[in-house]
């Protein structure tokens, strides 16, 4: 990491630290000071969305559904598929936690960043002790992609959208997996609002 001077902040982005079991020992022993920003969707939407993106590389891996279970017949769940693994939030967070306070963690939710953005980035902000700066005025939401772009890009008067690769249209997946994967992740979930504090919404 380059140094940071008086008035700047250094910004790192590697979506599979979350993840990796010994990322936030390494983290804490660069400097412990340092303040992690996780963005977290509904972990069934987040599977589906993981899978379409693999599928889009290879386009013969197996179904879904396949993948979803170790044995289909028992509904036993394949907890070691990555797309699936990924979503236990609040394991991961454990591990984050043996290193790092709750209050040096930030969880954004993926559903508002997409229905309010100016209003997940105004948390964000506030947690970097910045003004807040990017407001509603920043954004318009774009009837073609179906998300919210910026209105102006960086550096440019023209407006923003984020590429081709965020957005895609997922496969429709059998109503009997999603549904057991919500009952699998909902555990999960509850322990994951109670450590952070926040409700997601990701349970019916
Ligand atoms: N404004 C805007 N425009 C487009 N997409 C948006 C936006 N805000 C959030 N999202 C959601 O971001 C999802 C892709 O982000 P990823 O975290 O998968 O990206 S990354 O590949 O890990 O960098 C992507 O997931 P999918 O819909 O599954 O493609 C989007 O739902």
């Amino acid at each position: 990491m380059p140094k940071t001077l008086e008035g700047q902040i250094t910004m790192e982005k590697t979506p599979s630290y979350f993840v990796t079991r010994e990322a936030p020992a390494r983290i804490s022993a660069m400097s412990r000071d340092t303040k992690l920003i996780v963005v977290v969707r509904d972990p069934v939407t987040r599977a589906i969305s993981d899978y379409t993106q693999t599928l889009s590389k290879k386009p013969d891996i197996p179904s879904f559904e396949s993948l979803t279970f170790k044995n289909r017949t028992t509904g036993l769940i394949d907890t070691s598929w990555s797309a699936i693994q990924i979503g236990i939030y609040a394991k991961h967070l454990d591990n984050w936690l043996q290193y790092f306070p709750m209050d040096q963690i930030l969880f954004v939710s993926g559903e508002r960043l997409i229905s309010d953005p100016a209003g997940e980035l105004g948390r964000v902000q506030d947690f970097l002790g910045l003004k807040r700066i990017i407001t509603d005025k920043h954004f318009y939401f774009n009837q073609t992609k179906g998300f919210p772009c910026l209105k102006k890009a960086e550096g440019s008067s023209k407006p923003h959208c984020l590429g081709k690769t965020k957005g895609r249209t997922h496969p429709n997946i059998d109503p009997e997996v999603v549904q057991r994967l919500r009952d699998f992740y909902r555990p999960f979930n509850m322990k994951f609002y109670q450590m952070t504090g926040r409700f997601f919404g990701w349970d019916d």
